[in-house]
């Protein structure tokens, strides 16, 4: 890169104007960039605002229908589905996960049949199910993997003949994505596609969404021997390897803006469909700062968003998703 000297140099010649401005800028974010994530819960006409998720709400199936035919009608072209399971259905075996007719297969069947258009997005991790909170099934204390992987192709296999048109396993375990690939393709579900959480930190951002959906009160321990260390990169690019070589065909960094340099090493290394996710305590700083007026809400949530187009991000899971292509609809 070779530049010349000032003043032959002037980089204030392209930022004079909003017009050269516009003409120069590397990375846009558009509605197209935008996965929304949900919450679901039981009951008829009910939405529930989170505490910690200030503008967030959990919704019963009917009004989740009709959030996301507004969410489609905006142009988001994809939810990520999460359900909050009261306590007294989950179990140590989690059996409830791999029901057809559970909370989340029935909201998928109610989103697909009356808005088609928007691709839904499923979860694959037992948490919501699980007594003990883990994502996968514990015994002895300890999360026991290859078990927890036969019990996630059983969930898979529901979510897709209910109509998912993306899993998105955040569960962690090793062998997950080969072995559902495997199942998908015997089940003849072909065209399922599969959003690795490949790079998925244990991280203390996610205080919020276990609220959300209710898995902080059985959680015992922490998720630190299946999520991955705050401290490393390298495993990333390792597990992301991994996950593509099974079977994944989009892959997801997770939490976001602390790990953009995650995202950047990710779409740089592969060159695969790469995403963010902004959880939940990302949203809950944004949000609760903007309350207090120390900043301007909007204002940050559009350059908190632009920043993961710029680390290399596809697109990114944000449960501002609804507020941004409102805001970009209004350009
Ligand atoms: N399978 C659990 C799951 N799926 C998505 C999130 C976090 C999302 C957020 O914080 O917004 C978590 C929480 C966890 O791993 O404990």
């Amino acid at each position: 890169m070779s530049q010349g000297a000032f003043p032959a140099t002037r980089f204030r010649r392209t930022r004079s104007s909003a017009a050269l401005r516009a003409l120069t800028r590397q990375c846009t974010l558009g509605v197209d960039d935008l996965i929304w994530p949900v919450f679901v819960r039981e009951g008829e006409d009910i939405s529930e605002p989170i505490g910690a998720m200030p503008g967030v709400s959990r919704h019963s199936i009917d009004r989740l229908v009709e959030a996301v035919r507004e969410a489609a009608d905006l142009g988001i072209p994809a939810i990520c589905l999460f359900p909050y399971v009261d306590a007294s259905l989950k179990t140590e075996d989690c059996a409830l996960a791999w029901s057809a007719d559970n909370l989340s297969n029935r909201a998928i069947r109610a989103i697909k049949a009356a808005v088609p258009q928007i691709a839904v997005m499923t979860d694959v991790a037992l948490d919501p199910y699980n007594s003990l909170g883990h994502d996968g099934i514990v015994r002895g204390g300890r999360v026991i993997n290859d078990e927890t992987v036969e019990a996630l192709v059983k969930m898979a296999l529901a979510q897709a003949e209910a109509g998912a048109d993306i899993l998105g396993p955040s569960d962690m375990m090793d062998g997950r994505i080969g072995a559902m690939r495997r199942a998908l393709e015997a089940g003849g579900h072909v065209d399922v596609a599969i959003m690795s959480y490949g790079a998925k930190y244990a991280s203390s951002f996610y205080g919020p969404f276990r609220d959300a959906v209710g898995a902080s009160g059985a959680l015992t321990g922490d998720k630190k021997t299946y999520q991955m260390d705050p401290g490393n990169s390298d495993e990333a690019l390792r597990l992301i390897a991994r996950d593509l070589s099974e079977g994944a065909d989009m892959v997801m960094v997770k939490p976001g803006l602390p790990y953009l340099d995650i995202c950047r090493r990710v779409k740089d290394g592969f060159g695969v469909p790469t995403y963010a996710y902004q959880v939940s305590g990302e949203y809950a700083m944004i949000r609760a700062a903007a309350e207090r007026g120390w900043i301007d809400g909007d204002a940050v949530m559009e350059e908190s968003l632009l920043a993961f187009k710029r680390a290399g991000c596809d697109g990114i899971l944000t449960y501002f998703a609804p507020q941004i292509a409102a805001r970009l609809a209004a350009r």
